[in-house]
């Protein structure tokens, strides 16, 4: 068994980790972390998550500088379910200690000059570690993610937005010139467990967000290789992200082509399901999957891609890629084989 350990353990994706590590028939916990000044310190993981007791009984501790050298000396690989800036600052250590680290948050995902300055409002000072990240989309990016020491697991937008887009660019069916359209619907987990007046009950409500400056549209089009137009919006659900996708095809497209590109890309794939209907966040929300299903008038297409942002939008597909990393099978601990 490989010990995992998971920093930003009480927060929503790192309860997600903590469910999976310990249902993983090759990884076990290697300790559950906030940081050191937590109001959470010491508390059992059960009193935040209450949905885990009497099945993880372990304490939230504190990373100090203790905990960090028992992190180096008995983990065999960490996990970072922590803000941006945080897994920017605790990834080198780890990393330089010889440690795998499967970060969640965005700050290994887009190289680039000056990119964390615009997008994250902080200056990058790992250039070295940002070019040797693997990104890790999964069903994309196996040979990369096996080799890499460090991997960037994708954002939950770019997630659902690259799975629909990526067969399209690769077999060369998106017109020149035109950006593919994407109008994603995030539950409000995606922001996080911290509280927030934006997020709270009685505030929510379905709206747009982020508009021409969310820090997605840029990680989608870097890593699609093309220019998108993104817009998302807040809706009024827990957990979830449906994304319906606009494409203008190349003229003379058939439906043929576009089922192969499909079939090319995730034949044998288990986590992508080709939904043979159109997705709804109910099929997917508490699932590692990732459901797409496609429609065309003309040279006008249509995708929606849904999944559950939590997981295939962060927890489940670090665990793809740690099965992946390690050469277990790609589904370990996620899908009963
Ligand atoms: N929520 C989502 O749907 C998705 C989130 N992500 C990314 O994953 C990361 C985690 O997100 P999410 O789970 O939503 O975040 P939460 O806000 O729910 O949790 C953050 C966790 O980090 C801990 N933490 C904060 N500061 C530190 C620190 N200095 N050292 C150690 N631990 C710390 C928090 O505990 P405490 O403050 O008590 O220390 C908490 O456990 C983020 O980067 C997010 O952008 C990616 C894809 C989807
Ligand atoms: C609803 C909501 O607020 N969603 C988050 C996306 C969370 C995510 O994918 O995470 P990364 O920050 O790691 O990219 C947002 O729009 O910022």
């Amino acid at each position: 068994m490989l010990k995992a350990a998971i920093i930003g353990a009480s927060g929503y994706t790192g309860a997600e980790l903590a469910g999976l590590i310990h249902g993983h028939p090759h990884l076990t916990l290697a300790g559950l972390y906030v940081s050191g000044g937590s109001q959470d310190a010491h508390k059992p993981f059960t009193s935040l998550h209450p949905r885990w007791r009497g099945v993880i009984e372990l304490p939230l501790l504190p990373l100090d500088e203790e905990a960090i050298s028992r992190i180096h000396t008995e983990a065999d690989l960490v996990l970072l379910a922590t803000a941006h800036e945080v897994s920017h600052d605790l990834a080198p250590g780890f990393l330089a200690k010889g440690l795998p680290v499967f970060d969640l948050s965005g700050a290994f995902r887009v190289p680039g000059e000056g990119f964390y300055d615009q997008f994250y409002g902080f200056h990058h000072q790992y250039g070295d570690w940002l070019a040797k990240a693997a990104y890790g989309l999964a069903e994309w990016n196996q040979e990369a993610i096996k080799a890499a020491q460090l991997i960037a697991v994708p954002g939950c937008y770019p997630t659902a937005s690259l799975s629909a887009l990526k067969p399209l660019q690769q077999a060369g069916l998106i017109a020149e010139g035109a950006r593919p359209i994407i109008s994603a619907v995030s539950g409000v987990s995606g922001a996080g467990r911290k509280a927030s007046m934006a997020n709270s009950f009685c505030e929510v409500s379905l709206k747009p967000y982020g508009v021409f400056n969310h820090r997605h549209q840029p990680e989608i089009s870097h890593h699609l290789g093309k220019q998108v137009v993104f817009q998302p919006h807040l809706g009024n659900f827990i957990r979830g992200i449906l994304a319906t996708v606009y494409v203008q095809l190349k003229e003379g497209v058939s439906d043929e082509q576009i089922a192969a590109a499909y079939q090319a890309a995730y034949q044998g794939q288990k986590i992508v399901r080709l939904a043979g209907q159109w997705p709804q966040i109910n099929d997917v929300a508490g699932t590692p999957f990732c459901d797409l299903h496609w429609g065309r008038d003309g040279n006008q297409l249509i995708v929606v891609s849904a999944i559950d942002n939590l997981l295939k939008g962060a927890a489940s597909q670090a665990i793809q890629c740690i099965n992946i990393h390690q050469g277990f099978s790609p589904v370990a601990g996620l899908i009963k084989e």
